[in-house]
């Protein structure tokens, strides 16, 4: 029965003189993947030794400096992975390899085994210590609870010593840590800092874990400053946080958890994990860059990282997933492309020292994103995004007028299929509806003279109607008359433009033009090598297109 009356509120610490809310990210926090392990347990098929070759390849590759690379007492291919590693010497010297185990001597002593021959490397060790598991899993108090947290530190040292080639640092993550009071979570993780000793000079980590996201970030916030205040050994100890994801939350959470404190912050590569997942490394990172803080990860080829991870997981990630997804830099609606149009223009007129582009929080060349994904068109587009894809991607530049005449063009077109409308379709519906000249009314020919301030102009058309002679204040005049007298109609210029056309093309000037014709518009674009005979096939062209020039054909044929 959906019945909200089946649950009850989160109990937030008291924390009255909190001082995370004014505190500002300025640098990027250390960072640990857990890809390989937080990540790796929550799969259908976990990684196999090839998968989680080409995972750790990449973690590398991205910059990352602490790898979470398994469980190796959990399971042979997490053993075999780590011992590939180590044997092949495949961990580069400024990379250390993490392992997770639980609070178990022979888990402890299995993970040391697949560790031998490291030249450094992390053990943690866990072990629950919230109100539900102390009751419910484990049946003890809180000694109980603490009293494994304090055996697994004592094993977790003991066994370290059998290997002293290696260098080890420790971690310890009081699991369910958002669910445990605050101040025995204290009490737990000072009684395992004081076995590992950080004053002389062991790294040692502390990792509190929001195991199942339980409350809104502020409080997950309010949490670490507690603790970190309360600690009794803050300044030997690096604090990192693991956040997952259950309410939405875990990026927010490990935000204002690095605000509330915290050195370190462990996650996934797009948040693969348990549940709804792993607080989402890509996301923090990017939200980092897209301050303007170096994230030390390099995420320039998201296409690569995607591709790893759906390979290594198996899973898709979402078309909308934060910076990533193949949607993200996406505009449909036509105000949105519109204001990205002319954003971008201005930013590049006014070669801005900053990225300030609406609707683009960055640059999606940065990630390795091209433009061409930036607009694309259905029948939620307007005239801005359909006049931006010609000159993106064809170097059409049309005058203001015109962007309505071919968006109608294209709107209708997309209504009609229900679908999105691709770039090419959109040249060729722009060629088909006005530049391209109609059958017949190519200009084969012109004479203009000018007579006193007055040009006469003499017009040949390929369908070798008799020659069309007008007269006016320039060739444009001319030929609307010549149109008007030979055709009894009235014609309006409306728009008439001209633009030299950029190198490269075979035709040197454009002409667009808009007649009026008894009350209807007829538009067409004409790129000729000199302005005059571009404009005055612009003419032709548009008036080809009204019933009018039937009449013409008509008169020929008898
Ligand atoms: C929040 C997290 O992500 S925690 C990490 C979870 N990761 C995994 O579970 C990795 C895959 N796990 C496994 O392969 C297995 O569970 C193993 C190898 C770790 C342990 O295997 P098994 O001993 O066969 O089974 P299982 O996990 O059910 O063992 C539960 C026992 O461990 C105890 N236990 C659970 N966690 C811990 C801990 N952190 N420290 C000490 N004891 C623990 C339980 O109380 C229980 O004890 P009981 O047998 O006396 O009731
Ligand atoms: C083992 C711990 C760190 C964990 O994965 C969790 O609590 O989510
Ligand atoms: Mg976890």
């Amino acid at each position: 029965m959906f019945d909200h009356r089946k649950y009850r509120a989160f109990t937030p610490i008291r924390l009255t003189d909190r001082t995370w809310p004014d505190q500002q990210i300025t640098k990027a926090p250390l960072w640990c993947s857990v890809d390989l392990r937080d990540g790796n347990q929550a799969l259908i098929n976990p990684m196999n030794v090839e998968q989680k070759t080409r995972m750790f390849q990449l973690l590398v590759k991205l910059g990352f400096k602490e790898i979470e690379v398994g469980f190796p007492s959990a399971s042979q291919p997490d053993f075999d992975f780590v011992r590939k590693l180590i044997v092949e010497n495949l961990i580069p010297d400024d990379v250390t390899i993490q392992v997770l185990t639980q609070a178990r001597e022979e888990l402890i002593a299995r993970s040391y085994e697949s560790l031998a021959g490291a030249k450094k490397a992390i053990v943690h060790v866990y072990n629950s210590t919230s109100t539900v598991q102390r009751e419910q899993v484990f049946g003890m108090d809180r000694e109980g609870i603490k009293a494994i947290a304090v055996q697994g530190a004592k094993w977790v040292k003991a066994y370290s010593e059998q290997y002293p080639d290696t260098e080890w640092a420790f971690q310890y993550s009081p699991e369910s840590f958002t669910g445990t009071e605050m101040e025995y979570a204290v009490e737990v993780c000072d009684a395992v800092i004081a076995e590992w000793q950080p004053e002389t000079g062991r790294k040692v980590i502390i990792n509190l874990p929001a195991t199942v996201e339980m409350s809104t970030p502020n409080v997950f916030a309010d949490q670490i400053e507690y603790f970190c205040r309360h600690l009794a050994q803050r300044q030997s100890v690096i604090i990192s946080l693991h956040t997952h994801n259950d309410r939405g939350c875990g990026v927010a959470a490990a935000e204002l958890g690095i605000m509330a404190g915290a050195d370190r912050i462990e996650g996934t590569l797009l948040g693969n994990g348990e549940r709804t997942g792993n607080m989402d490394i890509v996301t923090l990172g990017m939200n980092l860059y897209s301050q303007g803080i170096d994230p030390t990860l390099n995420f320039s080829n998201i296409k690569e990282i995607i591709e790893v991870v759906e390979y290594c997981t198996e899973l898709p990630v979402a078309a909308r997933h934060p910076w990533a997804g193949e949607l993200v830099y996406t505009a449909f609606s036509g105000s949105h492309q519109d204001a990205i149009r002319k954003s971008i223009q201005y930013h590049e007129k006014h070669q801005l020292p900053h990225w300030e582009v609406a609707y683009l929080p960055i640059d999606p060349r940065d990630i390795g994103r091209e433009y061409e994904a930036v607009v694309r068109i259905n029948s939620q587009s307007g005239k801005g995004g359909v006049a931006l894809v010609l000159e993106r991607d064809y170097g059409i530049s049309l005058p203001k007028w015109m962007h309505s005449e071919i968006s109608r063009v294209v709107q209708k077109a997309s209504e009609n299929t229900g679908a999105e409308i691709t770039s090419l379709q959109i040249k060729t519906l722009f060629e088909q509806h006005f530049n391209r000249i109609p059958y017949g009314w190519s200009l084969n020919g012109y004479d203009l003279h000018t007579n006193q301030s007055i040009v006469e102009g003499r017009f040949n058309v390929a369908a070798q109607l008799p020659a069309f002679e007008g007269k006016g204040t320039g060739a444009v005049e001319a030929l609307v008359h010549a149109l008007e007298q030979r055709f009894n109609v009235k014609i309006n210029v409306t728009h008439f433009d001209e633009s030299a056309l950029t190198e490269g093309t075979d035709a040197k000037a454009q002409a667009c033009v808009a007649l009026q014709i008894d009350g209807i518009t007829y538009s067409a674009v004409t790129s000729a090598d000199d302005t005059s005979a571009a404009a005055l096939q612009a003419v032709l062209s548009a008036f080809a297109r009204s019933p009018f020039s039937q009449t013409a054909l008509e008169q020929k044929i008898a």
